[in-house]
């Protein structure tokens, strides 16, 4: 077994890599024939997982080398290569550190369903609390949304390439806190360029790093509002100065929420002021021009996927000015590293992960949640149940539930699901790139009409313009999409189906081609064309939504459901809950949400009539958005 440690190339040995034998011995547990063993190297710590997993793809248990060992009574590793030596193949897949997963009952302090960041984070953070966790993630990777894909040399960011939140100062570079409070660091490219904006009437901005450069560029292009512009955005700097004064926790957790109040009343006093507010109604305090407040659109649209009028002046101001001060900062070799690193360190806290299991019911004792029921049928007992999953399908699905709570109930009155999106992965030949091209892009090329329509406005990474290790020499990346619904997709026949795929993507890349990279159909070397069918199944959301939009005017972020539910012991966390959608909003929603587990299962301060107090009045809050 040491062997294999020691074999292992430095590269597969940091990201934990395993090494998987399809071997044809029978082993633990006296498992039938066929079993697939994988062997999980941690050769930082000379030691070694195995873990045996069913010929249908569940994982059934993991025995550390020893434990292996003592179990089969084994005294020489090297009995352990014998076993495995009739292996038939040789593949790599992500580490996991599972552990016992038997059919006996089991004790957590928490399950939490779902391994996107949102999930990641609040396991992350309830580990280090000391809380027994078990991370149960229907995929194989860790990072939902965030995660990654390998194909032909290409290393694929399924969703977005634009990371906020990795900065190194203030508060709210949640994500590096996030990793740092579980060891880790990622290793990060600084983005000159959060986003070239090609809009109607041949608009181009381009936001530099430097607030500045990008002030200065826009009011060259709008002089005449000139005040207008320092105006908006400084009050979105106002708005971000007081987020980043605070220590970010849970807004339902009272203790913490008057410990705040107490020692900087003047920036809680500001965020109470802006939570029921929108930035559109603040851009046209100051913004007279109709192509200006389109413009304000479109910087709203990337972080909503709605216009200026329907995304809470928190959320704006929170990517409008961490682009400046923490700025976008791409993880070196993809942004996976994110959601690996969160799930190796939870590991290390303690925290257990599974991978393929697929959660099919939240269970339910006295109106308690209790506990979850796999697609295996196995049973898992916790103390809470934190669900990743959208606060849809958590509802309508994994609830065995008469009637879906009446507070849920208002928040698919506030809040229906965004669209989801159709996404391009390609890889092209790097010449087609004109020099200093952008990593990220948003195009809309004739009508601010269509900003919202599906596939109106089209948004490219270009991730290897900052790291070229993502692709094979002399090729770029290109990860493009645009807002798509289910209903577009439905009713098809397989090759229709496929058909409309070709067709549709043709259509996009014939826009870019002319817009912006001339040649590029002909510098296609490889293409991959994803549907909201594909993310429903890839991301097990509904209909595959990117999150939820505001149905009507919202008012500010007051109608957002923060992460305990009307179902006692059940909390949701993620893009559906306070304050949204974006890596960095699910983090916080991951933070907030640890916070106040862990106060309700006692491994933080908590006032049980403050509890309530508080509560039943974000309750009312809500009532009113
Ligand atoms: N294409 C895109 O760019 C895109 C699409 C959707 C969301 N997003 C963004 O991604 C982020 C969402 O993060 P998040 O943490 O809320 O969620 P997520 O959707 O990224 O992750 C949820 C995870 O839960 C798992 N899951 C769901 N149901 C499960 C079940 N029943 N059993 C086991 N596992 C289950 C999914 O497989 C997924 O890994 C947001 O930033 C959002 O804005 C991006
Ligand atoms: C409690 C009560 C009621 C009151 C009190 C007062 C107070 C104290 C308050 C407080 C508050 C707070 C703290 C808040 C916080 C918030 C936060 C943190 C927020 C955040 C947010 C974030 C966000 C939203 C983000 C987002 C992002 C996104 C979405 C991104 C995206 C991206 C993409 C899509 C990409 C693009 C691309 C291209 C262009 C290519």
């Amino acid at each position: 077994m040491m062997d294999i440690v020691d074999r292992l190339s430095p590269a597969m040995a940091s990201s934990a890599y395993s090494i998987a034998f399809s071997a044809t011995d029978s082993c633990i547990n006296c498992l039938p024939l066929q079993t697939i063993i994988h062997i999980h190297a941690r050769p930082w710590k000379k030691t070694a997982l195995i873990c045996r997993v069913s010929s249908s793809t569940s994982v059934l248990s993991v025995h550390s080398v020893n434990s292996y060992h003592r179990h089969h009574g084994i005294n020489d590793s090297r009995n352990v290569l014998a076993m495995a030596s009739s292996a038939e193949s040789l593949v790599t897949i992500p580490s996991s550190n599972s552990t016992r997963f038997s059919n006996e009952k089991e004790d957590y302090d928490a399950i939490v369903v779902g391994a996107g960041i949102g999930g990641l984070v609040a396991a992350t953070q309830l580990a280090i609390r000391g809380a027994n966790v078990l991370l149960l993630e229907k995929y194989l990777i860790p990072g939902g949304s965030s995660g990654y894909y390998k194909r032909d040399g290409y290393t694929f960011d399924v969703g977005s390439s634009v990371m906020f939140g990795c900065g190194d100062k203030g508060s709210v570079n949640l994500i590096t806190r996030a990793l740092a409070d579980v060891g880790r660091k990622l290793d990060l490219i600084p983005d000159p360029t959060t986003v070239h904006y090609h809009m109607p009437n041949a608009l181009s901005v381009r936001v530099h790093r430097d607030y500045e450069a990008f002030i200065g560029e826009l009011t060259h292009i709008f002089p005449h509002e000139t005040q207008g512009i320092r105006s908006f955005y400084g009050e979105c700097w106002r708005v971000f100065n007081a987020l980043n004064s605070l220590e970010l926790k849970s807004l339902e957790e009272p203790l913490y929420l008057f410990g705040q109040f107490f020692r900087n009343p003047i920036a809680c006093l500001t965020l109470a002021y802006y939570l029921p507010q929108n930035a559109g109604d603040i851009a046209r305090k100051y913004i007279k021009d109709p192509q200006l407040l389109s413009f304000i659109d479109a910087e709203c649209f990337i972080v909503s996927t709605v216009d200026a009028c329907r995304t809470p002046m928190i959320n704006a101001s929170m990517v409008i000015c961490d682009r400046h001060y923490g700025g976008i900062n791409y993880p070196l070799g993809g942004v996976g590293g994110i959601a690996q690193q969160l799930a190796d360190g939870f590991i290390e806290k303690g925290g257990r992960i599974e991978y393929r299991a697929n959660v099919k019911k939240i269970l339910m004792k006295d109106s308690k949640a209790v506990g979850v029921k796999l697609a295996t049928g196995q049973e898992i007992f916790a103390k809470v149940v934190v669900s990743n999953a959208t606060r849809w399908d958590t509802f309508e699905k994994l609830l065995d539930t008469n009637q879906i709570p009446k507070e849920e109930q208002s928040f698919q009155k506030c809040y229906q699901k965004a669209p989801s999106f159709l996404s391009i992965h390609m890889g092209v030949k790097a010449e087609v790139l004109p020099p200093d091209t952008d990593c990220h892009h948003l195009v809309l090329e004739d009508d601010w009409k269509n900003l919202e329509a599906p596939y109106g406005t089209i948004f490219l990474s270009i991730p290897t313009v900052l790291d070229p290790s993502l692709a094979p020499s002399g090729r770029h990346i290109l990860h493009i999409f645009t807002t798509a619904w289910m209903d577009d997709w439905e009713g098809l026949s397989p090759a229709d189906y496929v058909a409309k795929k070709e067709a549709v993507a043709d259509l996009i890349i014939q826009r870019l081609e002319k817009t912006l990279f001339p040649g590029l159909k002909d510098a296609v070397t490889f293409k991959e064309v994803g549907t909201p069918k594909t993310h429903r199944r890839f991301l097990a959301r509904d209909e595959g939504t990117y999150g939820p939009i505001p149905s009507g005017r919202p008012k500010g972020l007051l109608g957002m459901p923060f992460n305990t539910t009307a179902v006692e012991g059940l909390y949701c966390v993620g893009d559906s809950c306070f304050p949204g959608q974006g890596v960095i909003a699910v983090a916080f929603s991951g933070v907030m949400c640890a916070h106040r587990v862990a106060a309700d299962i006692g491994l933080e301060r908590r006032s049980a009539i403050l509890d309530k107090g508080l509560l039943s009045l974000l309750s009312w809050f809500r009532t009113l958005a």
